[in-house]
């Protein structure tokens, strides 16, 4: 590789270390892309980084079908200067790592990510006399365990983290839910400008008064707009009101749909769209829209 080559790559940011879940999302996300990756322990680290312009993307966890949403990145992505420029849903397959030759029965302490326990909360009931330690992310969590060399230690991570690490799977398959993703967002310093973009992410506040809410959803309802997700989030130093943070599907480009965001944007106290990108068509996104169709097939079926 010479020096075009590396000026050619696209600096990315990633949480964790390699065989984290966020870099499996990064790495189906920039598919035959070239990539430098710089990795971060913490959230707030990623995206200051992406705000300060010293990567171009980042690649963040932002919701678990399971476990919900991961509440302290939609706060970081409101409160930095940063947008969403696209999305990556991937499948989420915890296992139980340990040093090879380790039995189950030696364990007495387990480090992961806090998603990474709640998403196995089942296997954890029946483990009760073990120490959950919450660490950094899964990877980092396996990394620990070798780099300890401690028989008595595990981790929840991936079967890549397995292999990076050097770890042998001591119990696979621990999450609760067989249908578990997480969603991630990649995020940049500006706006995504492509032609192709169905989704937008915004965060909005209202009056505090009845009916504030029901006339915010009107207007998507109104307009055709399928919402597919409301996340609120509290507003410091003002107990009890809050931040709504909305996706739904629509282009900037459609005067339709920037008509109604205007006049939605009236009527709000505060009104940002924090990104216009691309929704996951890929494989996992494709399984969970057909696992969603089939449940309501079913409940027709049932009710008729
Ligand atoms: O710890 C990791 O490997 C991560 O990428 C973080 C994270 C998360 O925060 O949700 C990502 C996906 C899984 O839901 C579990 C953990």
């Amino acid at each position: 590789m010479d020096q075009d080559d590396y000026e050619y790559c696209i600096p990315v940011g990633c949480y964790g270390a390699p065989g984290s879940y966020s870099s499996e999302a990064m790495m189906t996300y920039f598919k035959n892309q070239p990539i430098t990756v710089t990795y971060y322990d913490r959230f707030e680290e990623e995206i200051q980084a992406v705000a300060a312009e010293e990567i171009q993307y980042g690649v963040i966890p932002i919701e678990n079908s399971s476990t919900g949403s991961i509440t302290e990145v939609y706060d970081l992505i409101r409160r930095n200067n940063c947008f969403i420029v696209g999305e990556q849903c991937i499948k989420i397959e915890h296992h139980l790592l340990a040093l090879p030759g380790t039995r189950l029965e030696d364990i007495r302490t387990v480090y992961s990510h806090p998603q990474g326990f709640a998403q196995c909360r089942d296997f954890f009931r029946k483990h009760t006399d073990w120490v959950q330690c919450p660490y950094f992310s899964t990877s980092q969590s396996a990394e620990r365990v070798q780099r300890e060399g401690n028989s008595t230690a595990a981790a929840v991570a991936n079967s890549m983290a397995a292999e990076l690490y050097g770890l042998q799977i001591l119990v696979p398959h621990i999450y609760t839910s067989s249908f578990n993703y997480t969603r991630f967002f990649i995020i940049a310093p500006k706006m995504n400008q492509a032609d192709h973009r169905d989704k937008i992410t915004l965060v909005l506040t209202t009056k505090h008064e009845p009916g504030a809410l029901y006339h915010v959803l009107g207007h998507f309802f109104y307009n055709g707009m399928n919402m597919t997700h409301l996340e609120s989030r509290p507003m410091e130093g003002h107990p009890f009101e809050y931040f709504f943070h909305i996706d739904v599907m629509g282009s900037l480009i459609d005067p339709g749909v920037v008509k109604t965001l205007d006049d939605l944007a009236r009527n709000c106290t505060y009104f940002k769209i924090l990104g216009n990108y691309p929704s996951d068509q890929g494989g996992a996104a494709h399984e969970i829209r057909t696992y969603r169709s089939e449940i309501r097939t079913q409940c027709v079926a049932a009710d008729p």
